[in-house]
């Protein structure tokens, strides 16, 4: 068996890929999603309750749809990232990444040595089918992808740097943090804000690497396509839940 194909990676760039941000945290959810249509997932291990078992369930309940999931780690931890890898999470999004050295540590924590770092988990883990990808470890990172976050302004200024990290496949602004991070607090459309979107996502197109942001609101992520963002996450799935039922009960009991 060989590893698994990557397709979210092989169309970072091309045609805008339209993602939902899964906080559901349950399969049962994710598979819901998984059927409507999204190119992408983003499974959030940042700020939805997941815990390594609930993410594994999720990447098993999805595998079956033409719907990539995009794993959210919490935190830069080497361990974490290890368990993710190990549970088959082969597009890996990690938040808050500030400098080309924090990048280039992220890189090492997901290659074997002498290129990194990764621990050996071999035939215990579902990433090897359980051993039956014998060639994974020479070949596990041509169909591994990883997402770097800029949102922070200290980000922003290393863009470049950031972005031409080898191993860096694309950067994910997040654009509630970077608005937060500088003092607009949770107002991502300041001018100042979207210009430093802008520069990021020109930094990154400059490196060859494919740039992502979350934008709920159709007039952003609109806006977002035509700046040329190659994917989008477009809705979240708590909003839209919560939005559903809002407009659902107010049509038989009014605003009140
Ligand atoms: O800063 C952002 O925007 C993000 O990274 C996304 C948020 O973390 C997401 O949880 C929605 O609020």
């Amino acid at each position: 068996m060989q590893v698994p194909h990557n397709p979210f990676k092989a169309s970072l760039t091309g045609d805008t890929r339209y993602g939902c941000w899964a906080g559901f945290a349950t399969g049962y959810a994710g598979e819901i999603l998984a059927t409507t249509g999204f190119d992408w997932l983003l499974i959030d291990g940042e700020h939805a309750p997941n815990t390594v078992p609930t993410i594994l369930g999720q990447l098993q309940a999805v595998a079956a749809y033409p719907c990539a999931p995009v794993v959210r780690a919490v935190s830069h931890d080497p361990a974490l990232i290890k368990q993710l890898l190990d549970i088959g999470t082969q597009t890996l999004m990690i938040p808050m990444v500030d400098t080309a050295e924090q990048a280039a540590q992220l890189v090492a924590a997901t290659r074997y040595p002498p290129q990194g770092f990764r621990g050996v988990g071999g035939g215990l883990t579902r990433a090897t089918r359980w051993g039956e990808v014998e060639d994974y470890m020479t070949t596990a990172h041509e169909e591994l992808c990883l997402i770097v976050q800029v949102e922070s302004r200290s980000g922003v200024d290393n863009a470049d740097a950031i972005a031409a990290t080898p191993g860096v496949d694309a950067v994910f602004v997040g654009p509630f943090d970077l608005s937060t991070d500088i003092g607009h607090i949770g107002n991502p459309n300041h001018p100042e804000v979207q210009a430093m979107i802008r520069h990021t996502l020109d930094a990154t197109r400059a490196a060859g690497k494919a740039a992502g942001i979350l934008a709920p609101v159709e007039e952003d992520a609109k806006r977002y396509a035509d700046w040329g963002f190659d994917f989008i996450a477009v809705g979240i799935d708590i909003s839209l839940l919560r939005q559903a039922a809002k407009e659902t009960v107010a049509r038989y009991k009014g605003d009140k």
